[in-house]
């Protein structure tokens, strides 16, 4: 049976790290690191997850502010905000939760912010940062995979990475990361042919899809380290589950180890928000952020 990579305590892990380095920079620099969370609308998976990163935020003992507007909000009034929060020095790090209502434009408002502030890592500054190596705010989300896969192998040099999903969030960040890292990197999507072959090349296979359960244990090379990204809300026996996108259950006998959803990615995104936000107030600063808490 695969090991299991214990997500929950690893964030937990990260997030004490992050407090001790906030209450050195308050002590000896007198800063403390604050991070805005804009949500328009009300999404109830989004208000959950902008409670929780709210909470954390403050436990670690940075500034927090909840922007919370309607549905309605207009791109100008959201940009206006934005412009706000770009100009306030105690405004360290900015996160507008996504989806955002279609009447948005997505790329438009994400670039309206502070590339030094943008927490996420979304805005084309950071993405071509990134990209070319370059350093920069790296999104949350692979970031949290990549420090669970370094420390559970040290050195990825010249593993075969596959990373099934391309999204600008999470697939094409996770795979510009494993390249960092010198893995020997495939990114497949829903097009790609002989997606289960293509799977059973993977010593470090990630999957970011969307599908609950669509990667099964025989698509995974045996001994392989799984990461499963996914969160998808589905019935199982008239009961509300979150499952990812990776059949747990037959693929946790094939590899070698494996993240559970819950308690794997999901709860690594949210410490590592709260570690760019602390990377964000050094850089803010002239300080040098913190190795070990960034890509
Ligand atoms: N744990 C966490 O912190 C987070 C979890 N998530 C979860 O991760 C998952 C992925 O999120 P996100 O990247 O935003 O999703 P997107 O819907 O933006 O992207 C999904 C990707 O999967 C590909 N895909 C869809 N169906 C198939 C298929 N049958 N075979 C192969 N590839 C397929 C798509 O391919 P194509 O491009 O060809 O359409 C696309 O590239 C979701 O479950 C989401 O909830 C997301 C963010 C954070
Ligand atoms: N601008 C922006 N940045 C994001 O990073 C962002 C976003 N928008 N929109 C939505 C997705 C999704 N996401 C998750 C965060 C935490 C968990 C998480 O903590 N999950 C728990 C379970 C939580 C539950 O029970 O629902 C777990 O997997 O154990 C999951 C998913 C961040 N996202």
């Amino acid at each position: 049976m695969a090991r299991v990579i214990d997500g929950k305590a690893f964030a937990a892990r990260v997030r004490a790290e992050v407090a001790a380095h906030v209450a050195r920079l308050k002590a000896e620099h007198g800063i403390t690191p604050g991070l805005a969370v804009l949500l328009v609308g009300e999404d109830p998976a989004s208000e959950v997850y902008v409670r929780s990163k709210g909470k954390q935020t403050l436990e670690v003992g940075m500034n927090s502010w909840e922007h919370r507007l309607p549905v309605e909000t207009s791109e100008a009034d959201l940009m206006a905000l934005i412009d706000r929060l770009n100009s306030d020095p105690a405004v360290h790090g900015i996160l507008v939760q996504l989806p955002l209502p279609d009447h948005l434009n997505a790329d438009l408002v994400i670039n309206s912010i502070d590339a030094a502030k943008d927490v996420d890592g979304f805005h084309i500054s950071n993405v071509g940062l990134l990209g070319t190596g370059q350093k920069s705010m790296v999104p949350c989300t692979p970031l949290g995979c990549l420090m669970m896969l370094r420390d559970l192998h040290g050195n990825l040099s010249g593993m075969s990475a596959v990373v099934v999903g391309r999204s600008n969030i999470v697939g094409k960040p996770m795979a510009q990361l494993l390249l960092g890292d010198s893995c020997t990197v495939t990114i497949a999507h829903s097009r790609t042919r002989d997606l289960a072959e293509v799977c059973r090349r993977a010593d470090i296979l990630v999957a970011a899809v969307g599908r609950p359960e669509m990667i099964r244990g025989d698509w995974v090379k045996p001994g392989a380290t799984v990461i499963d990204v996914g969160i998808n809300r589905i019935e199982r026996n008239g009961k509300p589950v979150l499952v990812g996108d990776v059949d747990y259950a037959s693929a946790a006998g094939v590899a070698g180890a494996i993240t559970p959803v819950p308690g794997g990615v999901g709860p690594m995104t949210i410490a590592c928000l709260l570690a760019n936000t602390l990377t964000a107030a050094c850089r803010a600063n002239g300080l040098d952020a913190p190795a070990g808490l960034t890509a």
